[in-house]
C-alpha cells in the first residue's frame, strides 16, 4: 500500500453528469482525467450501454468535451467541446462518425438545449464588435467574473442553430444576459433567465418566454431573489427552475419552484424540506463539467433534483401537491449529477473514500457501473473520516469530522489541522478531499465542520453568521478545537489551521484573535472587507449582504472591526499566505495587504504567488500548481511540527 501524496491528484479520474439516451438503453457521460505531461484537464464523452454492460470511450477526449445532450429522436448527440480553441457546439450521429463543429463565437457558448425538430438553442455572448484595441473602457458595474475574466461589452443572447451547420439565427437582444434556454415541448417558444432592467446593484432575475413565431417576449415570473435552471414539464403546463425570494443573496436556501404557464400562478415545492437545492458540499477532487437542473418525470406530476442535507447531497423528488421523497437511500453520499429515465436514476455520487463515480438505481437496487478509480484506491492508504457532532458555547450542536492518519494509534499523540470552508454560506461533507487525505497521511488529523453559516442545516443556521463575521462562527470553531484537543490523542502543543477564502479570512482572524495554533496557512483570503468592497467582482452587493446591509458610508467603523487587518498587530503564529494573481473574487491586494502588515510587524511570513491562476486555484487550477499548492500546505506545517513551544 502506497500513501496518497500530492502527486495521487494526476491519477484521479471524475466522472459525472450521466444523460440517459431517449430509449432509455445507453447512458453518455463525462469523464475527466489529468495529462501530467502537458499540464492540462481532458474530458470525453463516454458511453455505457445497459444491455451489454460496455463502456466505450465516445469522443477523443483530447481537449474537454462535456454537456452531452442526445436530440428528442435519439439520432445525434450534441456536446460542447474546446477541440478547438473556445468551448463550441458540436454535433454528431449517435451511431458514431466525425463530429460536426455548428458554432464559431469568439467567446464560446455557455449553454445549449436541444428543441424537438433537431434544431438546437444556444446561449452565447455576441462577438465583441469594439475589440479594436486592448485598452478597456469599463461603462458597467459587474464587468468582470472570476474565472471568465473581463465580459466585453457583448450580452449573452439565445440563438437557434440547426443540425446541418446552417445557421446562428438571434433571437433574443438588448443590453442584458439571456441564458438557461428550455425549449416547450409544442417546440414553439423558449423560457429563459434574464435581468432585463438598467439597475446593476443588485440583479434579481426574471423568467421570460419567447414566441418563435412572433418573436414577443413576455415576463413569465417576476423574480424577487435568484432565478435559474427552468425546465418546461412534458406537457408543457408548467417550468420547474431553482430559486428563492430574497434579493441577491447566497445566504438563504434556494429552492425548487413551479410557475404555471396558463396563469402565471408560482410557488415553492420544496420549502418544507428546509434544505438549499444542489450540492454545497465542496471538494477538492471533482471536475464540474454540469450544472444540474431540475428533471421532470413524464407524467408532469413529479420532479426530481438534488438538495444538501448536513453534508451529504442526496437525489429527492416533489410531486405538485408538495409531497417530498428521498430517492438515493442510505447516507455518507454526495450526488453531483444525476439522470432519469422511466423508474431509473443514473447519477454520479462521490463518497469519503472515492472521487465520484456512476451508479444506477431501479427498484431500491443499486449497482455500480463505473470504476475508473479504483484500481488506484485498492493500493493507497485511504483514510475514512469519522462524523462527530460538537456543543457550542450558546448550546447549538455544531457537525463535523475526523479525519485520522491511515495506521492510527490511540495511544500515540497526532498533530491536529484544522481545516475551515468558504462561503460561508457551503459546506463540508462526505466526499472524497484530497488536500485532508494528503494531510492524514502526513501523519496530522484533520478536524473539519460546518460552523454557522453553512449550509444544509436549515435556513435559520445558515443565516447564523449575517452581520456577525468572526463572531459565533469563530466560537464555534474554537469550540470544535477545543473539544478535539482534549482528546487523549490529540497533541494540544501542535495545533495548525488553514482555510480558503472566507477560510482564509477565518484563518486570518483566528491567528489575530487567539495564540493556540503553530503556524497557518491562509489561501485566497481576505484582511480588509472595507477595501474588498470595491476591488471583488461581487464585492459590493455581497459584502453589504453578508454584513447586514453594513455600508462603507455609514458602517465604516464596524466594517473594519470585522476585518482581521485592524488586528495584525496582535499576531504571532507563523502565516503562510497563498494567493492566486488572477482572483477577482478576493483579489490579491487582499493577500498583499496581510503579507506588509505581518512583515512591517516582524510576523514569520512568506507569500506566495501563483500567476495566471484564479479563485478557483484549489479545485480546477493548472494541475502541476495545484500540486506545488500542496507542498506548500504541508511544507510549512512540517516545518513548525513539535520544534517550538
Ligand atoms: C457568487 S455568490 C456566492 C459567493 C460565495 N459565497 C457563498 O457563500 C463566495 O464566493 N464566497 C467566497 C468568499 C467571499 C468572496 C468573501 C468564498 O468563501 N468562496 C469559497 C466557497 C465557494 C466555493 C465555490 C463556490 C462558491 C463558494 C471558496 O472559494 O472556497
Amino acid at each position: 500500500m502506497r500513501p496518497i501524496t500530492t502527486q495521487t491528484l494526476f491519477s484521479l479520474q471524475f466522472s459525472g453528469d450521466p444523460q440517459f439516451s431517449p430509449d432509455g438503453q445507453s447512458i453518455v457521460y463525462v469523464k475527466t482525467t489529468i495529462n501530467q505531461e502537458e499540464n492540462k484537464y481532458q474530458s470525453q464523452i463516454c458511453k455505457y450501454d445497459r444491455k451489454t454492460g460496455r463502456d466505450i470511450p465516445f469522443t477523443q477526449g483530447l481537449a474537454q468535451d462535456k454537456l452531452p445532450k442526445f436530440s428528442q429522436d435519439g439520432s445525434y448527440l450534441a456536446f460542447v467541446s474546446t477541440r478547438s480553441g473556445t468551448p463550441q457546439l458540436f454535433v454528431m450521429l449517435t451511431d458514431g462518425g466525425e463530429p460536426k463543429q455548428l458554432t464559431f463565437f469568439k467567446k464560446g457558448v455557455k449553454s445549449y438545449s436541444w428543441m424537438p425538430n433537431n434544431q438546437l438553442v444556444v446561449a452565447a455572448r455576441k462577438d465583441d464588435a469594439n475589440e479594436k484595441s486592448d485598452v478597456r473602457v469599463v461603462n458597467t458595474l459587474r464587468y468582470r467574473g472570476n474565472g471568465y475574466g473581463f465580459y466585453g461589452d457583448e450580452p449573452i443572447h439565445l440563438w437557434l442553430v440547426q443540425v446541418d451547420g446552417s445557421g446562428p439565427q438571434q433571437i433574443t437582444d438588448g443590453n442584458f444576459d439571456e441564458t438557461d434556454p428550455t425549449v416547450s415541448p409544442d417546440g414553439k417558444k423558449i423560457a429563459f433567465v434574464s435581468w432585463r432592467e438598467e439597475n446593476q446593484v443588485e440583479v434579481t432575475p426574471s423568467l421570460y418566454t419567447v414566441d418563435l413565431d412572433t418573436g414577443l417576449i413576455d415576463l413569465t415570473y417576476q423574480g424577487k431573489g435568484s432565478v435559474s435552471h427552468p425546465v418546461y414539464s412534458p406537457n408543457g403546463k408548467w417550468i420547474a427552475f431553482f430559486g428563492h425570494e430574497h434579493g441577491e443573496d447566497s445566504g438563504y436556501n434556494t429552492e425548487l419552484w413551479v410557475v404555471s404557464t396558463g396563469s402565471g400562478e408560482a410557488r415553492s415545492l420544496s420549502r418544507s424540506l428546509d434544505r438549499p437545492v444542489g450540492n454545497q458540499v465542496g471538494t477538492d477532487a471533482r471536475y464540474e463539467t454540469a450544472e444540474v437542473s431540475p428533471i421532470w418525470d413524464m407524467d408532469s406530476q413529479k420532479i426530481y433534483f438534488t438538495a444538501t442535507h448536513e453534508g451529504d447531497v442526496y437525489v429527492y423528488s416533489v410531486t405538485l401537491d408538495e409531497k417530498i421523497q428521498k430517492e438515493t437511500p442510505g447516507d455518507t453520499q454526495v450526488v453531483t449529477s444525476f439522470s432519469y429515465h422511466s423508474g431509473v436514476i443514473a447519477y454520479a455520487k462521490e463518497t469519503p473514500a472515492s472521487p465520484a463515480e456512476l451508479y444506477l438505481q431501479q427498484n431500491k437496487e443499486i449497482q455500480q457501473i463505473t470504476y475508473h478509480n479504483t484500481p488506484l484506491f485498492k493500493s493507497l492508504t485511504v483514510s475514512v473520516p469519522e462524523r462527530t457532532k460538537f456543543q457550542a458555547r450558546d448550546g447549538l450542536e455544531i457537525n463535523g469530522w475526523l479525519l485520522k492518519p491511515p495506521g492510527f494509534s490511540s495511544d500515540q499523540r497526532y498533530p491536529l489541522v484544522l481545516e475551515i470552508h468558504g462561503g460561508p454560506h457551503s459546506s463540508y461533507g462526505n466526499t472524497f478531499l484530497h488536500e485532508f487525505q494528503v494531510l492524514a497521511n502526513s501523519g496530522y488529523i484533520v478536524l473539519y465542520t460546518n460552523p454557522r453559516g453553512s449550509h444544509g442545516y436549515g435556513e435559520a443556521f445558515v443565516r447564523g453568521s449575517i452581520g456577525d463575521w468572526g463572531g459565533k462562527d469563530y466560537e464555534d470553531l474554537i469550540d470544535a478545537v477545543d473539544a478535539v484537543a482534549r482528546l487523549p490523542y490529540v497533541d494540544r502543543n501542535n495545533l495548525f489551521v488553514t482555510g480558503g477564502s472566507y477560510g482564509g479570512y477565518m484563518t486570518n482572524w483566528m491567528v489575530a484573535h487567539t495564540h493556540i495554533f503553530k503556524a497557518a496557512v491562509t489561501q485566497r483570503s481576505i484582511c480588509n472587507l472595507h477595501s474588498m468592497i470595491g476591488t471583488s467582482d461581487i464585492g459590493f452587493w455581497f459584502n453589504v449582504k453578508e454584513l447586514d446591509g453594513a455600508d462603507i458610508w455609514e458602517d465604516e467603523e464596524f466594517i473594519l472591526s470585522r476585518s482581521p487587518i485592524r488586528y495584525a498587530n496582535r499576531v504571532q503564529t507563523p502565516v503562510k499566505i497563498i494567493h492566486s494573481e488572477e482572483d477577482f473574487r478576493c483579489p490579491m491586494e487582499q493577500a498583499e495587504q496581510w503579507f506588509t502588515a505581518l512583515k512591517r510587524l516582524g510576523v514569520e511570513t512568506e507569500l506566495v504567488r501563483f500567476p495566471n491562476e484564479n479563485h478557483d486555484l484549489s479545485r480546477n487550477g493548472q494541475p502541476e500548481h495545484r500540486v506545488e499548492r500542496l507542498d506548500h500546505i504541508v511544507g510549512w506545517f512540517n516545518q513548525y511540527l513539535g520544534n517550538k513551544e
